[in-house]
């Protein structure tokens, strides 16, 4: 790991990294206006979100590739350099947008990408929950629903849910703040967001290092973008959703064919 990047891990379990403020307020501004400029047809509703896929369609044996816009690259090359966690460049994100309702259901990354996915997380503020992967069921479950949910946007199953109730460890995601994970969190767990427009910070494992930079009261979404209660003891208890949260999931596929008809 690059000398600087232990100082943001984050809790027990082996490897969550979240980098408060990794972009600034101009910077998320010019994301959304960018984001926000591709024509609707870029985006690809599903069941409890919309996503737009950039760098190429991924298959379960790989990447075939389109470029990733400046605005995109911008992003991919500071991570790249700033965690030093990707063999080479990071040649897919996808973008999605949560109304604050909506959330993703617990599931693990497919077996295309290169085990380290960095989250960029813009407007709302909300909770990412990990809970142990379940030994029963088979990754090539998890992935086949997750490409046919984005591909095709077919409902995936949902056979994980009840694990919701109890995770294990949960992330707060901050506006601009950046989530690396990798390891065991990447490999043995699966991550999600609930859909309900409050969420509990019990579990919270990154909640001095979120709330050091906690800027969630100065409109940064057109409006403020949610409520974070303080109760009492000055403990956080709870995020109130009042905004859309757009994240970037920013992952890199080794595989790359350069040409349909060599699958
Ligand atoms: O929106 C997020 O923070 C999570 C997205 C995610 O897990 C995915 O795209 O695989
Ligand atoms: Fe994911």
């Amino acid at each position: 790991m690059e000398g600087n990047l232990n100082e943001f891990l984050v809790g027990q379990l082996p490897t969550v990294i979240y980098m408060p403020n990794f972009i600034t307020q101009t910077e998320e501004t010019h994301l959304l206006q960018k984001i926000y400029e591709a024509p609707l047809s870029k985006w690809k509703s599903l069941k409890n979100r919309r996503l737009q896929n950039w760098g190429g369609v991924v298959y379960e044996k790989g990447l075939l590739p389109q470029d990733l816009p400046p605005w995109l690259t911008i992003i991919t090359q500071r991570i790249s350099e700033e965690s030093g966690l990707f063999p080479s460049t990071i040649n897919h994100v996808l973008i999605n947008e949560y109304l604050p309702d909506q959330g993703i259901m617990p599931h693990q990354d497919g077996p295309a990408y290169f085990p380290v996915v960095a989250i960029l997380s813009l407007g709302s503020p909300v909770v990412m929950d990990f809970t142990p992967h379940s030994r029963l069921r088979t990754c090539t479950d998890t992935w086949k629903n997750e490409v046919e949910e984005q591909n095709f946007g077919r409902e995936a199953k949902e056979t994980e849910t009840e694990q919701m109730d109890n995770p294990e460890t949960s992330v707060l995601l901050m506006p601009r703040s950046l989530l690396i994970f990798k390891d065991n969190a990447y490999s043995d767990y699966l991550h999600g967001i609930k859909d309900s427009e409050v969420h509990h910070c019990d579990k919270v494992i990154n909640e001095v290092e979120a709330l050091a930079h906690d800027k969630v009261n100065e409109p940064s979404f057109g409006t403020e973008s949610a409520d974070v209660q303080d109760v009492g003891s000055g403990d956080l208890n709870a995020i109130h959703r009042t905004a859309k949260r757009i994240s970037l999931t920013c992952r890199l596929v080794l595989k790359v064919h350069k040409n349909i008809f060599k699958f």
